[in-house]
Formats: C-alpha cells, structure tokens, sequence
C-alpha cells in the first residue's frame, strides 16, 4: 500500500480496519499485498480452451452492483494455467456428455473485492435485491460468504461456471440463476427439483473429477485444489 502519513495510517488501523472487519468488509482496504503485475502464468481460458461460452457478469450491468465492475475493462477471462488445463478436462468431459461450458467470472482483481464491499457498504441502494438477495440483507452478504472480502477468486484458480445443453444453446436448470445468494443457491439444497439437483451433481462431478473443490454456497463455485498462488492475491485489471 502506498506510503500513509501516520495519523492517516494510525486512523486506519484503529478505527477503519476494526470498523471493517467487524462488518466483514476487511477488503475496504486493499490487502497490501495483492500483485499488480500479470504473471506469465495466467492465461487467456477462451484462447486455451475450445468451445467456451464467455458472460463476463462484472464486464457488464447485469449483476448485483448493477454496474460495471472495477478492473473489468475487458470480457475475458483469465486463469492461471494449472487451472486453465483442469478447465480444458472438463470441457472436454462435458462435451462427451452433451454440454458446453459457461463461464460467469474467473480471475477477479482485488479492485473489483473492494468495489463489491463499497456497493454493500451502501445499504440505502437496494436496486438489485429483488434479484440478487430476496431473503437476505444487503449487510449479511459478506457476513454469510456469498461474497468475500478477499476472494480466492484473485489468485487465479478459482471460477464461475454453469453447464449449457450443446445442442440446444440453453442453460441446464440449476434450480437458481447465477448469483442469486440465497440458501436455494446451496449444492445440497432440498429446495431444488430432482432433476436441477442431477444438475448440480452432474456440474460438481466433472469439477471435482478434475481437481476443483466446490464451494458449500454457491453451486457455480470451484477452486482448483492445488492451486500455484494459494496465498497471493492479484489486482491487475482484466484487459
Ligand atoms: C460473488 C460470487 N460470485 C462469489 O464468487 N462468491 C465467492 C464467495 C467469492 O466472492 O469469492
Ligand atoms: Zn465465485
């Protein structure tokens, strides 16, 4: 972080950060750490792997801000390349069983974390409850990790995805749509027909099969298990 006169810097430390925390938006300071450099190492996923459908949500205002997200300059999608070649696997699984991948968010930069945690700090602009968080309250989002106030998402090895019928172009039914944070959106939840659970399974399976962990909230959620940044968190945009 850039040099802070020691007032400021005390300031931060006594009041903004425990303030923050308390709140679980640690991430309204940056973490000092994020790289803003790109590392060799990350790679294009669409120039890596064929056949990938690419909604960039936080590229576009079709999210839970409502607006573009920072550090989303550009639609694509970056991944380290350990992950990028679990992806291919799956891919290439998934077309076998007749669908095609489509990925929602990937490398997500650090600016981007702080950006959701200024939107949730905002409780009086409740625009995309209705879609987004129908039971919950804007301030809980963090609190319950539907959102992370420093998301593995940043290192690199983590995605958003969904499955699409290959021969039709639609999205298998998952029960809810993406990011929708809501214990309906859980893997294991009962809430969901048979049919959106074999979904799910079917989603989760070939994920795991190649190396990715699911996440417990979030049935779009996975994370390559051996990871090569699984302590480093990058703020380069997305261009
Ligand atoms: C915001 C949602 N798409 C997501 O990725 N949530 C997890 C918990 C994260 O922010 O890392
Ligand atoms: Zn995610």
């Amino acid at each position: 972080m850039a040099f802070l006169p020691p007032v400021v810097a005390r300031l931060m430390d006594q009041v903004v950060k425990p303030a923050a925390l308390v709140l679980g938006l640690s991430t309204l300071v940056p973490p000092a750490e994020a790289r803003t450099d790109r590392p060799a190492t990350f790679v294009d996923v669409a120039q890596l792997v064929p056949g990938l459908i690419l909604d960039v949500r936080y590229h576009g205002a079709d999210n839970f801000v409502g607006t573009r997200v920072d550090g989303y300059e550009a639609a694509r999608c970056f991944l380290t390349r350990p992950a990028a070649e679990a992806l291919a696997k799956v891919a290439e699984d998934a077309r076998r069983q007749g669908y095609l991948l489509k990925l929602f968010d990937c490398y997500r930069p650090a600016r981007a974390v702080a950006h959701f945690a200024r939107w949730a700090a905002d409780l009086a602009d409740e625009r995309t409850k209705a879609t987004y968080y129908p039971d919950l309250d804007k301030s809980e989002l963090f609190k319950e990790g539907y959102i992370a106030s420093r998301s593995g998402h940043s290192r690199g090895s983590t995605l958003d995805l969904t499955l699409v019928h290959a021969a039709t172009g639609a999205e298998a039914d998952m029960g809810t749509p993406f990011d929708l944070f809501s214990p309906l959106s859980w893997p294991d939840s009962d809430a969901v027909t048979a049919s959106q659970k074999a979904n799910r399974i079917r989603l989760a399976d070939l994920m795991k099969r190649h190396g990715f962990a699911p996440f417990a909230k979030e049935w779009w959620h996975f994370t390559l298990k051996d990871e090569p940044f699984p302590n480093t968190y990058f703020d380069f945009p997305i261009r």
